[in-house]
């Protein structure tokens, strides 16, 4: 997979390179895929939901508002992802259940961990661009992440 360093060297400020300084949990570092978007503040149902369809090598961008009071991913609902055929999972918020995500082939990145469960009424929004760390996500623009951090390809 062509570097998101050497994406930034191609495409210039063109590239959107998100700021957010996300730690890896999963057991994938390097990821990429055309992005689906979806919004939740401390509740988890509909990503799990969105988790449960076909992922297509797709990756999963959530904001979470960047609070890391609750989980919005542990193993179960990333075990989904991977059974899904989803190519990774960006979460501006928190996950739980690091040691078992460790072990998922799967690119999970999260802001930090946290114990406590999420709310599960299903609010939030999916399909609509996201802007974090300076950086807009767009649904379908492919979203490119390693070591060094998480890009979003021009449209
Ligand atoms: O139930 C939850 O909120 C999330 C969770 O722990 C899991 O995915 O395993």
């Amino acid at each position: 997979m062509t570097s998101t360093a050497d994406l930034y060297d191609q495409h210039g400020e063109a590239l959107g390179s998100c700021d957010t300084q996300f730690r890896q949990y999963g057991g994938v570092t390097d990821f990429r895929g055309p992005a689906v978007t979806v919004s939740c503040f401390q509740d988890n149902a509909l990503l799990k939901s969105i988790l449960g369809e076909p992922g297509e090598g797709r990756v999963l961008v959530v904001d979470g508002g960047g609070s890391v009071h609750t989980a919005l991913m542990g193993d179960i609902i990333a075990g989904l992802a991977v059974d899904n055929g989803w190519a990774g999972v960006i979460i501006n918020g928190a996950v739980r259940d690091v040691a078992a995500l460790r072990t998922l082939q799967v690119g999970i990145k999260a802001l930090g961990s946290n114990p406590r469960k999420s709310g599960k009424t299903g609010a939030g929004t999916r399909d609509e661009p996201l802007k974090f760390g300076e950086c807009t996500f767009t649904p379908g623009a492919t979203v490119v992440s390693d070591d060094d951090g998480v890009v979003v390809l021009p449209l």
